[in-house]
């Protein structure tokens, strides 16, 4: 795709390998998309590597993940006159790759853009597979696109600026790609937990996993709906307390609450025994907070499933674990189901 190809590089030759394929190609312009914090703590290391570019800052966080942040970066592609051989390199976590991949995937109709994730959630998994987008009215990633990135740079060296508390929140995406495809990885990795010296091996295999399956259904139509394990409790748990100031909490933290919620809906159908809902609960919660709300708002969280991305009508479809390293999809649960496995999360 005009001298740029839609690969994962991982480790020190990233940003390398980046500097050289903006070099062939052929690229009129080149806007780099930063938050205030990668433009701190990341820029400064892939500055080097890039030809003469123009920045784009946006707010830091998930409450910036919107349509009016957009409006920032196209409103500098378009007073910059960015043609489409222009080029976005979005350097950040999950927020700045879901909204700089969708900013360059709609300017113009589409502009070719690359990844350079910093955090490990979005070097495990956000940078990676082509979802791109917003949250809009309170619903996550509500208005977006699929469009594969033309490349995905991953230089672990960019964690070292990252506190335990991301760290941990991108680990979920990790625990994640296990408890669907990898019960191996499960058994004998979790051990370690998030003392992990070298995230080279595991974001390599976080990414071979997540690829595998994009590859098999690029547009979630079944088989990638095994991605969205943890998501539909998660993202419900999410979006509710991000619209209640000071409540908000990270991605990760609610994927891993809704790892537990939806390991409880799994073994309520008789698809997990008892033994491995009760390992894989033991383990989140020896890595995770408990999230906080209070039993009476339960009802409330469940509702935002009905506005899940898998659902088919009202039907909300959910993916569930038929086994540790095995996930089953389209499984129709209630918002009842849903507000119940919160109570039960609630109890533990
Ligand atoms: N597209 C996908 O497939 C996909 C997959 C998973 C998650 N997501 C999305 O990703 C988002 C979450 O991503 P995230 O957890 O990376 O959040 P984020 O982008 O908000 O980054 C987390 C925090 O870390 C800071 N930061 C980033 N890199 C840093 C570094 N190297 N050193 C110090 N600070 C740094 C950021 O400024 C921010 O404060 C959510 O919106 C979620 O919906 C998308
Ligand atoms: O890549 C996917 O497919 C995923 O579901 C990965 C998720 O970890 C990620 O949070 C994704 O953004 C969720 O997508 P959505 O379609 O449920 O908004
Ligand atoms: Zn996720």
């Amino acid at each position: 795709m005009n001298g740029l190809n839609n690969s994962v590089v991982i480790g020190g030759q990233a940003l390398p390998e980046l500097a050289e394929m903006l070099g062939q190609a052929a690229v009129s312009q080149v806007f780099v998309v930063v938050d205030t914090n990668t433009a701190r703590h990341c820029y400064p290391l892939l500055e080097p590597y890039l030809p003469k570019h123009k920045l784009v800052e946006i707010p830091v966080g998930e409450q910036y993940k919107t349509l009016a942040t957009c409006e920032l970066v196209w409103n500098e592609l378009t007073e910059s006159s960015a043609d489409r051989f222009a080029v976005v390199v979005n350097l950040g976590g999950g927020v700045v790759t879901d909204l700089g991949g969708f900013c360059a995937a709609t300017y113009k109709r589409g502009i070719r853009f690359v990844q350079v994730p910093t955090t490990l959630l979005a070097q495990v998994d956000a940078s990676v597979g082509g979802k791109t987008g917003v949250d809009f009215l309170g619903f996550k990633n509500q208005i977006g696109v699929f469009q594969e990135p033309a490349a995905v740079f991953i230089d672990p060296q960019f964690l070292a600026t990252l506190d335990a508390r991301q760290l941990k929140s991108g680990y979920a995406e990790v625990v994640k790609h296990w408890l669907i495809a990898d019960a191996q990885a499960f058994a004998t990795q979790r051990q370690e937990g998030v003392l992990v010296q070298d995230w080279a091996p595991i974001i390599r295999s976080s990414v071979a996993t997540k690829q595998q399956i994009v590859e098999a259904d690029p547009l979630e139509s079944g088989l990638r709906k095994m991605l969205n394990f943890g998501h539909t409790v998660g993202h419900a748990l999410e979006s509710y307390l991000l619209l209640q100031s000071g409540r908000e909490i990270l991605h990760g933290e609610a994927v891993a609450a809704g790892m537990v919620c939806e390991t409880w809906l799994s073994a309520q159908r008789g698809l997990l025994s008892a033994s491995e809902q009760e390992s894989i609960e033991t383990f989140l919660f020896s890595v995770f907070e408990k999230v906080q709300f209070v039993t009476l708002e339960t009802d409330a969280i469940a509702q935002f499933a009905l506005q899940d991305k898998k659902n088919s009508g009202s039907t909300i479809n959910c993916t569930l674990l038929d086994g540790i390293g095995r996930a089953v999809y389209d499984q129709p649960v209630t918002v009842a189901e849903i507000a119940e496995s919160l109570r039960y999360y609630h109890r533990l």
